[in-house]
């Protein structure tokens, strides 16, 4: 058999991780046309390259199909109850680095913390007749850090992209969303709360704790970690 190492198909996630296993000298590279999901790994045995969308890595990881996964934490902690148990932080990456934050419109003036948005639900729910409606692809973290924060008067509503854009289209009241710069917040008229980070995230090499090695895997594995970190 060989060792499966996943790593996300497209975009800055996937450039930067073919940069920093280049610089261990494992070069990672796509084969086939630009629309092809075909890869290979040169430089180590026994590793087969697998390309996925950043979000479908946690849940392979946890299923056994790939070895070894590259993403974001927050995917992680999100897809997978009890991430622990399915997966182990094998190193940090160093880049990917974004906050889960919770962010209200600008013009919410008398909204500045969680406290102030557990008024404003309440109230909010009160003359609307429906609770104040958050857009987010990431339920879990959101629903944990509300509980914990002891804010109720809300519901989520799914957004698996342009997030910030649902406050100006009406189908939400606030978001739940990463960022990095601050950029598209800002753009969208958004401010952040200010006890409102859920989590810091960052690309990150993941090792399955269910997927099954056989002997020859296991020294291939154990080569390529001791290259990597
Ligand atoms: N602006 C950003 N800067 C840095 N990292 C980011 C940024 N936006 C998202 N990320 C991180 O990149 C990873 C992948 O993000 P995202 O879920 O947006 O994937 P995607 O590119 O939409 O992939 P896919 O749709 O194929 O799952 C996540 O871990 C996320 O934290
Ligand atoms: O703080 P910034 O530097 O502006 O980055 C944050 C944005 O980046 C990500 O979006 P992405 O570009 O992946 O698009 P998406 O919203 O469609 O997921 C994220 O969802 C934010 O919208």
């Amino acid at each position: 058999m060989t060792i499966k190492l996943g790593v996300p198909s497209k975009g800055r996630l996937m450039e930067k991780t073919f940069d920093w296993f280049a610089k261990r000298d494992i070069s990672l590279s796509r084969t086939g046309s630009d629309r092809e999901y075909a890869g290979r790994v040169d430089g180590v045995d026994g590793v087969d390259l697998v390309l996925l969308s950043a979000g479908e890595i946690p849940r392979e990881l946890a299923a056994g199909r790939i070895h070894l996964g590259v993403t974001g934490t927050d995917l992680v902690q999100e897809k997978l109850p009890r991430w622990e148990q399915q997966v182990e932080e094998i190193a940090a990456l160093g880049f990917g680095h974004a906050d889960l934050i919770l962010a209200v419109p600008q013009f919410w003036i008398d909204v500045d913390a969680l406290d102030d948005l557990d008024a404003a639900a309440a109230v909010f729910r009160k003359t609307h007749g429906f609770r104040l409606r958050i857009a987010t692809k990431y339920h879990r973290l959101v629903r944990e850090f509300l509980n914990d924060a002891g804010v109720a008067d809300y519901q989520l509503v799914d957004s698996q992209g342009a997030t910030e854009g649902t406050v100006k289209n009406e189908t939400a009241e606030m978001v739940a969303d990463i960022t990095s710069t601050g950029e598209t917040l800002r753009a969208n008229h958004l401010k952040l709360l200010s006890d409102g980070l859920v989590l810091k995230s960052q690309a990150t090499l993941w090792r399955s704790r269910v997927a099954r090695y056989d002997k020859d895997d296991k020294q291939a594995l154990n080569q390529l970690l001791d290259r990597l970190v």
